[in-house]
């Protein structure tokens, strides 16, 4: 699949001012809740309603969803209110029915993206369909996978096409419920900056007070829309409590977001921007440089091992680089987080280098 102007078709028909919001509770629990969802949301940004009807739990034996019968519920709010309705599909069976009930968009989830088979029964049974079509990211973070499920779908004749991006599973405890690796996200819209991109920070987060902090970020990204879980009664849902926000908090999130133009043609901003694009210019050219440097030396320190039949990994060594480094980085504004990253990549360089040579 290639990059196509098209691809933002769907998103520019809405001719916003602001960036797409889907916004409603994780699940749909009762019509009444739902409805009262919706209409504390029809005259805010939000175009879609979203609310999760099958829900895949990490473990059996909490709320499963409410079936089809919320379909029947959101059907209602969209008479009730003209707001577009949202909800994830996870095989053949859900797909027909919110085609049946008229659901205007259908996402793909993190835990449906990492299997082809299942995202290829979702395509085939919605070939040629012209309802809105996301993917949200698998939960490991394969770019690969994540765009397989969107080339799947191209396949199927399926034109209104988007990717959520909902953060990635790790072991590591973080701040983050999933964290969100926003490289990937930015590799994707490299590959294809039409295909329109919304974030996910509900589920990235996990804790509301944090979505203010992730949407900005994301929005400082290019990203083109927020799908955030909203519910009248956060703490007592009855799935998600912890990172559901009221329909008010949603509304004063979209007040306090910070929307960032693209670029700007002013003569003097353009000027200052060239001049210190020429600093990071020079700056990444040493950082090579030095990069460079380094695994020589590490080269002569791998023929001096393998003259002695030394091992090439030394922990105690590493560990006193790491320790240094990260005291270092700190005094320079560098994050423990990034130079731990950073100084990882460069060991298994050096380990690379060295390995070649005694080996050889
Ligand atoms: C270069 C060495 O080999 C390895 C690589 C290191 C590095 O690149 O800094 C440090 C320790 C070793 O694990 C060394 O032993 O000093």
């Amino acid at each position: 699949m290639e990059n196509k102007k098209e691809l933002r078709n769907w998103l520019d028909a809405h001719q916003l001012e602001h960036p797409l919001v889907i916004a409603g509770p994780c699940s749909a629990e009762t019509e009444q809740q739902v409805l009262k969802i919706a209409h504390e949301l029809k005259d805010s940004d939000v175009s879609y309603l979203r609310a999760g009807i099958w829900k895949p739990r990490t473990r059996p034996g909490n709320f499963e969803g409410v079936g089809a019968i919320g379909l029947k519920w959101l059907q209602r709010a969209k008479e009730e209110t003209g707001l577009l309705t949202a909800t994830e599909v996870a095989n053949k069976a859900h797909v027909d029915l919110a085609l049946e009930h008229d659901v205007d968009m259908l996402w793909i989830g993190a835990r449906s993206t990492v299997s082809p088979f299942i995202v290829q029964e979702i395509a085939d049974a919605l070939k040629g369909t012209d309802k809105v079509v996301l993917v949200k990211n698998p939960v490991n973070p394969d770019l690969a996978l994540w765009l397989g499920g969107i080339e799947r779908l191209h396949s199927a004749n399926i034109n209104k096409l988007g990717v959520i991006h909902r953060g990635f599973s790790t072991y590591e405890k973080t701040k983050y419920r999933n964290i969100p690796e926003w490289q990937i996200a930015v590799e994707l819209q490299s590959k294809f900056p039409d295909l329109p991109l919304i974030c996910d920070p509900s589920h990235i987060t996990g804790k509301r007070d944090m979505i203010l902090d992730v949407s900005q970020t994301a929005l400082d990204l290019n990203f083109d829309g927020l799908m955030i879980e909203t519910h009248i009664d956060p703490d007592n849902a009855w799935s998600d409590a912890a990172q559901q926000v009221t329909p008010a908090a949603l509304i004063q999130i979209m007040k306090d977001l910070k929307i960032r133009k693209v670029m700007d043609d002013e003569a003097e901003f353009n000027n200052k921007l060239t001049t210190l694009r020429t600093q990071i210019d020079v700056i990444d050219h040493q950082l090579i440089d030095t990069l460079g440097k380094r695994m020589k030396v590490a080269d002569d320190i791998g023929h001096l091992k393998k003259s002695k039949n030394v091992a090439v990994l030394q922990n105690k060594r590493w560990n006193e680089i790491l320790g240094k480094m990260i005291l270092e980085g700190e005094g320079r504004g560098l994050s423990e987080e990034f130079v731990l990253r950073m100084f990882k990549a460069i060991h298994q360089e050096s380990i690379n280098h060295q390995e070649k040579i005694i080996k050889s």
